[in-house]
């Protein structure tokens, strides 16, 4: 028994010389709920199309629970309703002329499945979504999230190998949307099934996935955890899409395999870099808006990690206050949670920077700053403790 899917080296063009799919290798693990996230085009859907089946990649691998699916140089190509999988799409697709119990009942009849274990079965599985008392409605008179209900009803009542999920939420409205995500997780989870799911909304994507695949361009850029992408991303590009951040120009006054220091508006930060890297080399620093405290200029000793600024403006959303802070020429963002903001622009505040070490990413250009130099901007900061 191998991994649940296992992709390798897949790659697919609908055009010569614009791939849309970019030798994209990835496995994921039994029970594991993998995400694909990126923006519109990157080659989300195209990847879940070959898993399914729908598509014929033009190189690579892809085996499901250790069985190979298709293999372009290997002349393999297993069709799609060969491939036990669930599928659950946008636009919900159950039978309008049918019932609840007969949509859900579809797939196991067309599989001969007796009508006692098709009853138990439906039922087992509309308790799991919450539509047990549905039972005998129309689907006609559902709202859009008892029907994608319904359909993910549907595709876990025969307790696929993998179950394939293409922004099946995006239909529906805010509200419904943040509701169904934590229970389509948690339905997943009970059934112990493997899932891959698409998605350009990195909030779904954070809320839902034990791992998420950042692409771009058809390539694969991260596959982590979402707390290890939101905290350590491979570039500014997964740093900017995975949510707002503070990407932060500042030099490496040390730096020893993957941790440093760097300097940044005339202050000391521990950073642990992405690559090693040596001192003097421009970094970029990734600090996220809700990492940083605010305080009124001048209530405390001004310590190693505060550094002096001005409110340049301020966006009140309700539950939180965002801030822009000018600060030594560079603009931070920073975000107060609390339904009653704080500081008005023009306000002198102090900014904190986290305890623990910072985010550094190399960047793009080195400033080489000579030998000899970075003593002297130690000595700058006015309280290098
Ligand atoms: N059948 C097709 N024929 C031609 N080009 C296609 C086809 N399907 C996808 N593409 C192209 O391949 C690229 C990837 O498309 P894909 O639908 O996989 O992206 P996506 O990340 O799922 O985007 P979205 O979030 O907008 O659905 C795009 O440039 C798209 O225009």
């Amino acid at each position: 028994m191998g991994a649940a899917l296992r992709i390798e080296g897949l790659s697919k063009a609908f055009a010569p010389g614009r791939p849309a799919i970019d030798d994209l290798s990835l496995t994921v693990e039994d029970g594991e709920i993998a995400v694909l996230l990126g923006p519109s085009g990157c080659g989300k859907t195209s990847t879940l199309r070959c898993v399914a089946g729908l598509e014929q990649p033009d190189a690579g691998r892809i085996a499901i629970g250790g069985n190979e699916v298709v293999s372009a140089s290997g002349g393999v190509f297993v069709p799609p309703q060969r491939r036990e999988l669930g599928m659950v799409f946008q636009s919900y697709a159950i039978w309008p002329h049918l019932d609840v119990r007969e949509n859900v009942a579809y797939p196991l009849r067309r599989r001969g499945v007796s009508r006692r274990e098709r009853a138990e079965r439906v039922d087992a599985v509309l308790d799991l979504v919450g539509l047990r008392n549905f039972a005998d409605r129309s689907v006609a008179t559902l709202s859009g999230g008892q029907a994608q209900r319904v359909a993910l009803a549907r595709s876990l009542v025969y307790e696929p190998r993998l179950l394939l999920l293409d922004e099946p939420l995006s239909n529906l409205d805010v509200a419904l949307r943040l509701r169904l995500r934590d229970e389509l997780r948690r339905i997943i989870k009970r059934t112990g099934l493997t899932a891959l799911f698409v998605t350009h909304d990195q909030s779904e994507a954070i809320a839902l996935a034990d791992r998420i695949a950042v692409m771009r361009d058809g390539r694969l850029l991260q596959f982590a955890t979402p707390t290890e992408l939101y905290n350590r991303p491979v570039d500014g590009f997964v740093a900017e899409f995975t949510g707002a951040g503070n990407l932060l120009p500042a030099t490496l006054l040390t730096a020893e395999e993957r941790k440093g220091v760097a300097l940044i508006a005339g202050k000391r930060l521990p950073v642990e870099l992405a690559r090693p890297a040596r001192s003097g080399t421009a970094v970029t620093i990734v600090i996220r808006p809700e990492n940083l405290r605010l305080r009124p200029a001048g209530t405390e000793r001004l310590d190693r990690a505060a550094l002096p600024g001005r409110i340049l403006s301020r966006r009140y959303q309700g539950a939180q206050t965002s801030y822009s802070v000018e600060i030594d020429g560079l603009v931070l963002e920073a975000v107060e949670a609390g339904s009653l903001p704080r500081f008005v622009e023009g306000d002198a505040v102090e900014v904190l920077l986290p305890r623990e070490p910072a985010w550094a990413l190399p960047s793009a250009a080195s400033i080489g700053v000579p030998p000899g130099i970075a003593p002297q901007l130690e000595l700058q900061t006015s309280d290098a403790a």
